[in-house]
């Protein structure tokens, strides 16, 4: 079983609308609030050599790319710590307190408790106006599909390369990007956590067009040889780069860096070079 799997399952039990998105959109007054969590554990999480103030800081990023993804401004982060030693704790608050820091944000509270892996819990709060809301469905036939950034760099830094070690410690939330985005009119968008493989799919579930790609056009990890840069780019996780569809003349928006890779199109398929693309990734899975 993996989490795809239990998502369906828990949409059973509320409602299925609520998991349709990278945070969940609360009317407040004139704004709309988005709230994203994320738990992070050492063992699935943490790569060897990574210090406590990247885990801090990598727990914030991952919950600030998916209140970005709304095309929100992040507002309040909480963190909940479930702690294996207390002198770690001191270096995963300031990586937290520094990434909040970075991208407009502040740590309002969190909870800690003693715990035998170290856990960590980030929840992020954003806010925007109801006009630049961006959703993950909306895409429309005809539509560039695009991403920010580059892809594949943090399992090119699993799979030993080096230069990429960087990306994959300190990934770096799109915030002022899903922002611009979202203002230049941008159809969906969603952040790629779990490779653009299962993002495409995460997308063709709640959209009723599909995705065709052009694997020529992915932006590459540097320095990797292209074959498997490819494979990197397609199906690794632990980018956090934002996927979007736009309207034509939308792309390039003004100090975005993106790339379009492919369009939408009528068929509800993922197409790679005009084949099906496998739903591949990085997955949470349970034996059994
Ligand atoms: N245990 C849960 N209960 C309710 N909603 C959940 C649960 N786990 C995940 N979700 C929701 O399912 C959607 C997909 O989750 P996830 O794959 O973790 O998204 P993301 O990759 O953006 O963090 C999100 O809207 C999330 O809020
Ligand atoms: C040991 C280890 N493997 C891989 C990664 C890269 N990585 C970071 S988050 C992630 C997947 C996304 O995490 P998930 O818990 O699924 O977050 P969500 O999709 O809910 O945002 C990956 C592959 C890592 N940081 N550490
Ligand atoms: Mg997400
Ligand atoms: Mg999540
Ligand atoms: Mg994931």
């Amino acid at each position: 079983m993996d989490e795809r799997g239990l998502h369906r399952l828990i949409g059973t039990i509320i409602a299925p609308e609520h998991l349709e998105d990278d945070c969940a959109v609360v009317p407040c007054a004139d704004r709309l609030m988005v709230v994203s969590t994320d738990m992070l554990h050492e063992t699935t999480d943490f790569p060897a050599g990574m210090t406590d103030w990247q885990a801090g800081w990598m727990a914030v990023a991952v919950t600030l790319s998916d209140v970005a993804s709304m095309g929100a401004a992040p507002g309040q982060v909480l963190l909940a710590v479930g702690l294996d030693r207390p002198e770690r704790l001191r270096g995963i608050m300031e990586g937290a307190r520094d990434c909040c820091a970075a991208f407009g944000a502040e740590l309002v509270g969190g909870d800690l408790d003693a715990h035998s892996e170290l856990t960590l819990v980030s929840t992020g709060i954003g806010w925007v106006e109801p006009g630049y809301l961006v959703r993950r469905r909306g895409a429309r036939p005809g539509d560039a599909v695009a991403v920010t950034g580059r892809l594949g760099e943090a399992q090119a830094a699993l799979n030993g390369w080096e230069q990429h070690r960087r990306e994959l410690l300190e990934p770096q939330p799109r915030v002022r990007e899903g922002q611009a985005l979202a203002r230049a009119g941008v159809s969906a968008m969603m952040d790629i956590s779990d490779g653009l493989a299962l993002s495409l799919y995460d997308l063709l579930a709640v959209n009723d067009c599909g995705f065709a790609i052009d694997t020529a056009r992915l932006p590459l990890p540097a320095g990797v040889p292209v074959e498997e840069g490819r494979l990197l780019a397609l199906y690794g996780g632990g980018d956090f780069e934002l996927l979007f569809c736009a309207p034509q003349g939308v792309v390039p928006v003004a100090g975005v860096e993106a790339h379009v890779i492919g369009e939408v199109i009528d068929e509800r398929v993922v197409l790679a070079d005009g084949e099906p693309l496998e739903p591949r990734g990085y997955l949470h899975e349970w034996s059994g």
